[in-house]
C-alpha cells in the first residue's frame, strides 16, 4: 500500500490526498510536520519537502505536481487529466498559478514569523502582489465555468480548490472570495466533494525554531 507523507495544513499534499481519493486508491496517511527534528521527510525526499509518496517498493515520488502525474500514469482511471493537448496545457497553466499563489503566501507566512523588527514589508508587499495576481488570473480563466477545464474534475481544479482552501486556514483576512464571486462558487462546489470534505486543511503545531 501506498504512504503519503503529508501535514495538516499542506494545499500540496491536499492535492495528492484529493487525487488518490477521487481514483479510490488506498494509502496510508503520514502526518507530519516537515520543520520539527523528528520529520522523516528528509529520509525520502533530498528537498526534505512534503507531500512525498513511499511505494511499497520503497521508491519515493516528490514535488505535488510530479506526483499527480505519476499518480495519472501509474493510475489512468478515472483519468483526472484531460486527453487533448492543449487541455492538457491549460490544466498545467492552472496548476502552475494555484502552486505558485500557495509558494508566495508560504513565503508570506514565514516572513511574518520572523521579529517584526526583521520582517521585510517590501518583500511581504511582493508576495502578496503576485498571490493576487495569481487569484485575478485563475479568476479570469475560470469565467462562469463550472470546472477550470473541459465539463469534469481535473488536476485543475484539484490545485486551485486546495490552493483557496488553505488561504481559508493561512491567510483568513484574505478577500478571494469577495474579489472573485465565481472562484468562492468553484470552491463551495468542490469542498462539498467527499474527496475534498475529508481533507479540509487545518493549522499544526510547528515546536521547533524555523526562522
Ligand atoms: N513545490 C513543493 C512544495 C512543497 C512544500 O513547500 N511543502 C512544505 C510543507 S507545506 O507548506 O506544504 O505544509 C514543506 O515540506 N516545507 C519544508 C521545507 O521547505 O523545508 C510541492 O509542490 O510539493
Amino acid at each position: 500500500m501506498y504512504r503519503l507523507i503529508s501535514a495538516t495544513p499542506s494545499p500540496y499534499a491536499r492535492k495528492v490526498r484529493i487525487q488518490l481519493a477521487e481514483k479510490c486508491i488506498p494509502f496510508e496517511l503520514i502526518t507530519e510536520v516537515p520543520w520539527n527534528r523528528d520529520t522523516e521527510t528528509p529520509k525520502y525526499n533530498p528537498l526534505e519537502k512534503l507531500p512525498v509518496l513511499i511505494c511499497d517498493d520503497g521508491e519515493s515520488v516528490y514535488e505535488s505536481r510530479f506526483i499527480n502525474e505519476w499518480v495519472e500514469f501509474k493510475h489512468p482511471t478515472p483519468a483526472l487529466m484531460p486527453k487533448d493537448p492543449d487541455a492538457v496545457l491549460l490544466t498545467k497553466r492552472f496548476e502552475i498559478l494555484a502552486d505558485g499563489i500557495c509558494d508566495a503566501c508560504v513565503l508570506v507566512f514565514w516572513e511574518r514569523a520572523r521579529a517584526e523588527t526583521a520582517q521585510s514589508r517590501e518583500w511581504t508587499a511582493r508576495q502578496l502582489r503576485k498571490a493576487a495576481g495569481g487569484l485575478r488570473e485563475i479568476s479570469r480563466m475560470l469565467g462562469d465555468h463550472e470546472y477550470c477545464v473541459g465539463d469534469r474534475l481535473t488536476l485543475a481544479d484539484i490545485a486551485v480548490g486546495s490552493c483557496i482552501g488553505w488561504l481559508n486556514v493561512r491567510m483568513p483576512e484574505n478577500t478571494w472570495r469577495e474579489d472573485h464571486p465565481n472562484l468562492a462558487a468553484l470552491q463551495d462546489r468542490l469542498e462539498s466533494r467527499p474527496s475534498f470534505q475529508a481533507t479540509v486543511p487545518y493549522a499544526q503545531v510547528i515546536s521547533d525554531p524555523v526562522v
